[in-house]
This record gives structure tokens, sequence and C-alpha cells, in this order.
């Protein structure tokens, strides 16, 4: 039985804009814990993320991700993971000790928020194309890691961070 004392950690993983940072953001406030974003934490350490995946590569970006998942674990609180984190084996083993939930959206609803955006993964031709792609080769391990799921497609942020606090509130 986790003590009072105790934050209510838990993570948030799911593809590129399913709502982990701002969706996370809301929890954390509701649970009155701490947030971790951990692209974040990586940038405010190493620089922005499409400069590392240029000059080093994703498997570098992946350890340096895998660190700041290590890291923010110990301190508990909610996290929130980038969308390619359960790609590494190591952030996956991390992961298995936490309560998980698996943030999901449709394609007809990223579309919009993924307009424009800086993601190294959806640069050039078709980012649509591309974030579902990379989606369906991650879905397996999304399940893989969660133990809850949420979709994020057509609801209000807080709607969607009120019924993540009830759940990890039941899972204590
Ligand atoms: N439920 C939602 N409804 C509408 N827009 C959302 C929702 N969740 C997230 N967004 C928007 O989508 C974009 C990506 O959200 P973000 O939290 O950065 O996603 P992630 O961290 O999963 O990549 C942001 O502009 C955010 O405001
Ligand atoms: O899916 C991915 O591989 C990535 C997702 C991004 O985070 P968000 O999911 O928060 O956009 C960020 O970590 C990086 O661009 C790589
Ligand atoms: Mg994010």
């Amino acid at each position: 039985m986790t003590s009072e004392a105790e934050p209510l950690t838990l993570v948030l993983v799911g593809p590129m804009a399913a709502g982990k940072t701002s969706v996370g953001r809301r929890v954390a406030r509701r649970l009155r814990v701490a947030f971790i974003d951990t692209d974040k934490r990586v940038v405010a350490e190493h620089g922005p993320i499409p400069a590392i995946f240029a000059e080093h590569g994703e498997e570098y970006f992946r350890d340096l991700e895998r660190a700041a998942v290590a890291a923010a674990l110990t301190e508990g609180g909610v996290i929130s993971l980038g969308g390619g984190a359960v790609t590494d084996a190591g952030t996956r083993e991390l992961l298995r000790a936490h309560p998980v939930v698996f943030l999901t959206v449709s394609a007809d609803a990223v579309a919009d928020r993924i307009r424009g955006s800086s993601r190294p993964l959806l640069a050039g031709e078709d980012p649509l194309a591309r974030w579902q792609a990379i989606f369906e080769e991650r879905r397996g391990w999304y399940d893989e890691v969660s133990s809850t799921t949420f979709d994020t497609s057509r609801r209000p942020m807080q709607r969607i961070a009120d019924e993540i606090v009830a759940w990890r509130r039941e899972q204590r």
C-alpha cells in the first residue's frame, strides 16, 4: 500500500501529440505532485531535440532519454515521456514497476496538432503518414508497458486529466 507521504507517481506514454505533455501537466496539478517532462529535461541539459538527432542520431537521443526517465522515476510525480521512449528496451524495463497510462489519439484528430511540428521524425513530406506508420510500429510496446488507456482525440484536456486522476487514486 502506498503511503500518503509518497507522491502518486504515474507515467504517460503514447504517440507524438497524443497530449502527454499537456495532459500530464494538468494531472500533476490536480494530484498536487511534481510534473516532469523528460523531453524538457533532455533539452535543458543537451539543447534542442532536432539538433541532437541531426548531430548525434536517434540512438544517442534514446540514451539521454533513458537517463532522464531513470532520474525522473527516482524523483516521482507525473512523468510524461517522449513518444519514442518505449522503443528502448532499457526504458521499458524501468517502467515495469510503475503505473503507466497510454494516451491514444486518432490520425484524424492528430492532423491539426502536428502541423508545423519541429519533431525530427515527422520532418519531410506527409508528416501524417509518417506519424501513422510510426504509431503502428510502436503500438505493441505501448500496450506492453501500460496498464490503462485513455483516448484524447475529441475531448478537452482537463476532462481527460480528471479521468486519469480518478484512475490513479483507485490504484493506491
Ligand atoms: N485533448 C486535446 N484536445 C485538443 N488539443 C490537444 C489535446 N491534447 C493535446 N492537444 C494539443 O496537441 C498538441 C500536442 O500536445 P502535447 O501535449 O505536446 O503532446 P505530446 O507530449 O504527447 O507530444 C498541443 O498543441 C496540445 O495543445
Ligand atoms: O516519438 C518520438 O520518437 C519523439 C517524440 C517527441 O516527444 P513527444 O511525443 O512529446 O512529441 C520527442 O521525444 C522526439 O521528437 C522523438
Ligand atoms: Mg511531449
